[in-house]
C-alpha cells in the first residue's frame, strides 16, 4: 500500500503533518514531530523578530475542539531558518508579518537563504487598521502575490482562512490561478468565535474572548473549502487540507475532497505526536476495506447526488 504524496518535485511518505501553531514553537517540539510517523512538519508561523504573543489564557480546548488567540508568539525567522537549513528532507516554514512591507522583507530573507523546503505564507495576517485580514481583502491579496512573484524564487504556498460564500471561492481562485503557487492550505481556524464557561465568562483573555475555532467544530467548513478550491484551482496548485481531523476517516474525507497533505492541529495538541501513528493506521484500514492501494485512486472522488 502506497501512501506517498507529491507536491511539485517534493515527495512525502504519507499525507500527515502538524498544523502551524501546534507543537511546533521550539526545535524540541519540531524534532518530536520529525521523529514521529508524520511525513513532514510546518513551523509555528514566524515573523522577522521574536514575539511574546498575547496574555494568557490564550488557548482553551473542550471535547468538540479548541479556541485560541495566541497573538503569533514565535522565536523569529532566524531561529527557524537556521534549524531548517540543518535538516535533510522536506519541511514547511510558515511565515507572516504585520504588514505587506514586512512580508516582503521576511520573504527576501528566505529567498537569499539555503532553505530548500516549502514556504507556507499565512494570509490571515492583519491588514491596516480597520480593514479585514489580508485573505479577506482580495485586492490586497492580488497585489501582494503579484509583488512577491517578481522576486521570490523558492516554493511557496498560502494558508487561507475559511470562506463562506461561493462568490468568494470564485474570486479567490481566479486570483490564485494567476500565480506559480505550489499549494493552498485550507483552512485556518474559523475566526472570532466565543466559548463561555459556567461562570458566564469567556474562556480566553485576549480580544474579549474572541478567538479562532479549531477541532471537530470546523470539519464541515474545512471539507467544503478544500473541495471548493479543488474544483476551481489549476491542477498544479495542490490542496493541503486542515481542520477537524481526529481520525483516519477524517483524513480520508479530506483526500476525497481533493487534499494532498492533511494537517492535524487541535487533535495533536490533545494527543501529542503518537496521534500520527494512530491516524495513519486508521487510514490504512479504511483503504484496505475499500481496496485502494494509493491515495490517487480516491483523491477528489467525492460523489454528488
Ligand atoms: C491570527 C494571527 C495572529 C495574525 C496569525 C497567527 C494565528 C494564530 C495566533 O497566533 O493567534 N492562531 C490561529 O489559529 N491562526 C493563526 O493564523
Amino acid at each position: 500500500m502506497n501512501l506517498k504524496v507529491k507536491i511539485k518535485d517534493f515527495e512525502f511518505e504519507n499525507p500527515l503533518m502538524n498544523a502551524a501553531g501546534v507543537n511546533c514553537y521550539t526545535i524540541d517540539e519540531l524534532e518530536e514531530i520529525r521523529n514521529s510517523k508524520a511525513a513532514s512538519f510546518v513551523t509555528k508561523t514566524c515573523t522577522l523578530n521574536t514575539r511574546q504573543g498575547n496574555l494568557e489564557p490564550r488557548y482553551y480546548e473542550n471535547e468538540l475542539g479548541s479556541i485560541n488567540s495566541m497573538g503569533l508568539p514565535n522565536l523569529g525567522i532566524d531561529y527557524y531558518l537556521n534549524y531548517l537549513e540543518s535538516l535533510d528532507g522536506t519541511y514547511f516554514l510558515s511565515v507572516t508579518e504585520m504588514n505587506t512591507e514586512n512580508i516582503h522583507k521576511i520573504l527576501e530573507k528566505i529567498n537569499e537563504s539555503s532553505f530548500n523546503g516549502l514556504v507556507e505564507l499565512n494570509l490571515s495576517c492583519p491588514n491596516i487598521e480597520g480593514k479585514p485580514q489580508i485573505a479577506y481583502d482580495f485586492k490586497t491579496t492580488d497585489k501582494l502575490l503579484a509583488d512577491i512573484f517578481k522576486y521570490f524564487k523558492k516554493d511557496l504556498g498560502v494558508k487561507l482562512p475559511p470562506y463562506f460564500d461561493l462568490a468568494h471561492f470564485d474570486i479567490m481562485a481566479n486570483i490564485l490561478n494567476k500565480y506559480p503557487i505550489r499549494f493552498v492550505n485550507s483552512i485556518n481556524s474559523i475566526g472570532n468565535a466565543i466559548i463561555i464557561d459556567e461562570n458566564d465568562t469567556v474562556v480566553i483573555k485576549p480580544k474579549n474572548g474572541f478567538g479562532g475555532l479549531g477541532g471537530e467544530y470546523i470539519k464541515p467548513t474545512a471539507l467544503a473549502n478544500v473541495n471548493a478550491f479543488y474544483r476551481r484551482l489549476n491542477k498544479d496548485i495542490k490542496i493541503i487540507g486542515t481542520g477537524g481531523v481526529n481520525t483516519g476517516r477524517d483524513v480520508y474525507e479530506h483526500i476525497l475532497c481533493g487534499a494532498y497533505m492533511v494537517q492535524i492541529g487541535t487533535r495533536l495538541q490533545k494527543e501529542k505526536s503518537k496521534v500520527f501513528e494512530r491516524i495513519l493506521n486508521e487510514l490504512k484500514e479504511i483503504m484496505k476495506e475499500k481496496n485502494y492501494n494509493s491515495l490517487d485512486e480516491f483523491r477528489g472522488k467525492l460523489k454528488t447526488l
